[in-house]
């Protein structure tokens, strides 16, 4: 289809699939998520004001506030920005390559601070293979031009992106995505999903969408997708461990025939900020739910990642980091019945086929 075909490209350059080894489809390295800040809850009850466990947004990371932040991640302004920790990153890096780890695809769309110079700084100086993000993350961050912008015109932005570079400069993304939905899906989001849909027929890339969060949501943006020309095939549904609880419903949509991505390993918390009705599961319930679909026959669907987007999730914060599946997840799942050969499916196999333009 066009020169990329049988490559992966990352932001070094077009690469070999085969080089890419162990890797994390949902990353970021570098981003803001302020759009996404929820006001803690204000302690109720007796509890004395100065034993209140909402913490000041001026206070620093401090010991004594890592509970706090895992139960309240989006309740800390600090703790949303993830674009000044190049040097925690650039460390953690190397820790993951140590741990056996290849490459990350790193989510990062307009909208939340993409920084494609910071991917090429890191990818050059750590070995890991990084691949770009193209397109537009949720509409509470699209800009009045992107609004304003026609399915034509936004097909020829993320076609550009891939294939010239994005943000004024020459790094071409290698996905396109992570395209953010709300739900409902908003008019504005409709369109970047239809020149989604029309950038992959012309490219043959991999695309992913962060579906909003409802479990209706990720069936609808297939639909929409399919009906404009997208490739579900090559597209990941991301966020699922936060959107289809049901085995009934997620065999459903398993049928859609996507890859089905587990991307919030590490993210253990009580109440689940952006939708108080959701019981965020536990890393083991993930691992449960991963060996039901390998059970149900989908072991060539699944992919997995930790999709670090605040700050307490890095090592230097106390934080699990991104080697937190390497190290800690495939054990797991050895112990809970996946073979070594269906762990490499979830972690190489799987993640080259779908980076793989056509
Ligand atoms: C960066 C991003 O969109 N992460 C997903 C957070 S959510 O809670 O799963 O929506």
């Amino acid at each position: 289809m066009t020169e990329l075909s049988g490559k992966v490209q990352t932001v070094l350059g077009p690469l070999d699939p085969d080089l890419l080894g162990r890797t994390m489809t949902h990353e970021h390295l570098t981003m803001t998520f302020d759009c996404c800040y929820r006001p803690p809850p204000t302690p109720g009850g007796d509890l004395d004001p100065e034993d209140s466990v909402v913490l000041d947004q001026a206070d620093p990371f401090e010991m004594k506030h890592m509970f706090w932040l895992q139960q309240n991640p989006y309740g800390h302004r600090a703790n949303l920005d993830l674009g000044r920790e190049g040097d925690a990153v650039r460390e953690e890096l190397l820790a993951y390559r140590r741990a056996g780890g290849g490459a990350v695809v790193e989510n990062t769309t307009t909208g939340i601070d993409r920084d494609l110079e910071a991917l090429r700084r890191l990818s050059r100086d750590t070995g890991v293979h990084v691949v770009g993000g193209a397109g537009f993350y949720v509409d509470c961050t699209h800009t009045e031009a992107t609004r304003g912008m026609t399915v034509e015109q936004l097909t020829d932005v993320i076609v550009g992106e891939v294939l010239h570079g994005a943000d004024g400069t020459d790094i071409r993304c290698g996905v396109i995505g992570e395209i953010g939905t709300s739900w409902p899906i908003t008019d504005s989001e409709k369109k970047v999903l239809r020149a989604t849909a029309r950038a992959q027929a012309q490219l043959g890339c991999p695309v992913i969408i962060h579906p909003g969060r409802d479990s209706a949501a990720p069936a609808e943006v297939v639909r929409i997708l399919q009906e404009a020309g997208g490739d579900i095939g090559k597209t990941v549904m991301s966020h699922l461990d936060r959107t289809i609880f049901d085995h009934g419903e997620l065999l459903e949509f398993a049928k859609q025939g996507c890859y089905l991505e587990y991307d919030l390993f590490g993210t253990e918390m009580l109440n689940y900020p952006f939708n108080l009705a959701v019981d965020m599961p536990s890393d083991s319930q993930r691992v449960q739910t991963l060996a039901f679909l390998v059970k149900e026959g989908y072991e060539d669907r699944i992919l997995v990642a930790q999709d670090i987007h605040t700050k307490h999730r890095l090592t230097k914060y106390g934080g699990h980091g991104y080697s937190h599946i390497l190290k800690n997840i495939v054990p797991k799942m050895l112990t809970r019945g996946f073979s070594q050969s269906q762990v490499d499916k979830v972690l190489i196999e799987n993640p080259k086929r779908w980076l793989t333009f056509k």
